[in-house]
């Protein structure tokens, strides 16, 4: 229950173009929360279907003893969890119903959740996200943002050991924003569960993440506390900003000047 996720030599590309290139991730340790950040095409969703087991890869993701690259789609979806980008749910489902398909179709922490607490669970998942209001309003007539957050109750009520979440809170406001990134902090410090997230608001990745990830290129540019991997030279190489990045007593403050 305590695994790290480890990451070496991962390849993934389309065809002949490599995307993700022979990247190495020190291990990250359990109930940590870790936003990877990098420009666009940098190979972030790239590197998610892969650790998802979604995308053709080679080299080696572990999850303590297990290699997960070799699992099956089944055993992989019973411990990684991924939310993608893009959300269909043009589909004749309740919220409600949503979280309890997701629910049935990957059995939460890989146990069998009794038939009797179902609806219950979903409904305190569904709750905690904030749209308990919305429980039984069809997916199909959600806002956009409303739509991410019914997804982000499908991926949570799986409770995997790691959660990939692309770009969790963009359709999101602000309030939603923040109360996102305030309960994944709380379930991965609750259930000790990795969470890797894609971020473009670095403010929010600087206050919200134990550790953030670099990426350009698909390949790694700084990894570590917010406060070591985002610095003005690191924006500078990874985004072509100028920017100035003061560190505070209350965190990191960052202004974006210009593009070089
Ligand atoms: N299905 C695909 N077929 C071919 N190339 C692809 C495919 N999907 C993505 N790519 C290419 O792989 C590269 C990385 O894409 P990826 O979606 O991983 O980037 P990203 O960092 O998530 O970008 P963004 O921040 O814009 O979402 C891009 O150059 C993209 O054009």
């Amino acid at each position: 229950m305590t695994d790290a996720l480890a990451i070496s030599g991962l390849t993934a590309g389309y065809g002949r173009r490599v995307v993700v290139n022979r990247l190495d991730l020190a291990p990250v340790s359990p109930g940590t929360v870790l936003s990877l950040l990098g420009p666009n095409a940098a190979g972030k969703t790239t590197l998610l279907r892969a650790l998802a087991g979604l995308h053709p890869a080679t080299g080696s993701v572990r999850l303590g003893e297990r290699g997960l690259l070799s699992l099956s789609l089944a055993d992989h979806a019973r411990l990684v969890t991924y939310m993608p980008q893009s959300l269909p749910q043009r589909v004749a489902l309740t919220v409600l119903e949503g979280v309890i398909g997701a629910m049935r179709a990957s059995a939460p922490g890989g146990q069998l959740v009794p038939e009797r607490d179902v609806a219950d669970r979903a409904l305190s998942v569904i709750e905690r996200v904030g749209i308990g209001h919305l429980a039984m309003t069809e997916l199909s007539h959600l806002s956009g943002g409303q739509r991410q957050l019914a997804s982000l109750a499908q991926a949570l009520v799986r409770q995997p050991r790691v959660l990939l979440l692309d770009e969790p809170i963009s359709a999101l406001d602000l309030y939603y924003q923040l109360r996102v990134m305030k309960l994944v902090r709380e379930l991965a410090a609750e259930s000790r569960m990795i969470v890797v997230m894609v971020l473009h608001d670095l403010a929010i990745a600087v206050r919200w993440s134990d550790r953030v990830v670099l990426l350009a290129d698909g390949r790694l540019i700084a990894d570590g506390t917010p406060q070591d991997a985002i610095t003005a030279a690191a924006l500078a190489d990874v985004y072509k900003v100028a920017a100035r990045v003061d560190i505070t007593p209350d965190g990191v403050r960052i202004a974006i000047d210009d593009i070089l």
